[in-house]
């Protein structure tokens, strides 16, 4: 817990904004140490923290299990949505301006919080995810509501090659009057990959047009995969 901030402060943000604008992710290796992600791993079946459990099969997102955390978040979780937020406003306001969308996002964390809460949306939408072998996640966007920030982040919490095979993340990028591009990542225990939620701008000769991406998790061959999600803004349900 002592090394998340300092980590977080001690990325190399410009990269990591170079490989946002240029492919819609990046990856902020070692976030969390192994002890932190089994830490974590292990809240998992910590029933008195989640407010909502979801059967991902049930609803037809794929297969496997997830649950919303409730307020307030562990202080760990708390830590890293406050403070890699601002790391990512100049990113998410570059990528309104490009495209003329006429929004500009807060500085700190607490007001755009604010801001879902004038909307009504309360819930917390960090949620921490499982997969059995068989298990996988559709491709999909996370929007809960008006109020939406565009990135979000993963945390990997299990180590892939060793505690499962398969269940790469994907994410596919849609460009108009075309069909989808996919890509697939690997990320590492520990791992914090950074991502667009719905769209980035990408140059074409005319200015900046909008690029749709969707982010989902390839089927899981062996093993049990963790993952936990930190998404910006809060739900309306
Ligand atoms: O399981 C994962 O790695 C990604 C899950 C997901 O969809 C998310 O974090 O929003
Ligand atoms: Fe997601």
């Amino acid at each position: 817990m002592q090394n998340v901030i300092p980590n977080i402060e001690n990325a190399d943000w410009n990269n990591i904004a170079k490989s946002m604008h240029d492919k819609g992710y990046a990856i902020l290796p070692n976030l969390l140490t192994s002890e932190e992600c089994n830490a974590l791993k292990d809240l998992y079946d910590a029933p008195a923290t989640y407010r909502k459990t979801v059967i991902m099969e049930r609803y037809r997102f794929g297969s496997g299990e997830y649950k919303y955390f409730n307020y307030p978040l562990p202080d760990i979780i708390q830590q890293i949505r406050t403070n890699i937020y601002p790391k990512l406003i100049p990113i998410a306001n570059t990528w309104f301006k490009a495209l003329h969308i006429d929004k500009q996002f807060p500085l700190q964390h607490h007001q755009l919080l604010a801001q879902c809460h004038e909307y009504g949306q309360q819930k917390a939408t960090v949620l921490i995810l499982k997969y059995n072998a068989g298990g996988f996640n559709t491709l999909h966007q996370d929007l809960y509501g008006d109020i939406y920030f565009p990135i979000q982040i993963a945390l990997m919490l299990t180590e892939p090659e060793k505690d499962f095979t398969g269940g790469e993340l994907v994410f596919t990028q849609q460009v108009p009057r075309a069909q989808s591009k996919a890509t697939v990542i690997n990320p590492r225990k520990g791992d914090a990959v950074i991502f667009t939620t719905n769209f980035k701008p990408e140059k074409g000769t005319k200015g900046y047009y909008r690029v749709n991406m969707k982010h989902g998790v390839s089927e899981v061959k062996s093993g049990q995969r963790y993952a936990l999600g930190i998404i910006f803004h809060d739900a309306a349900s």
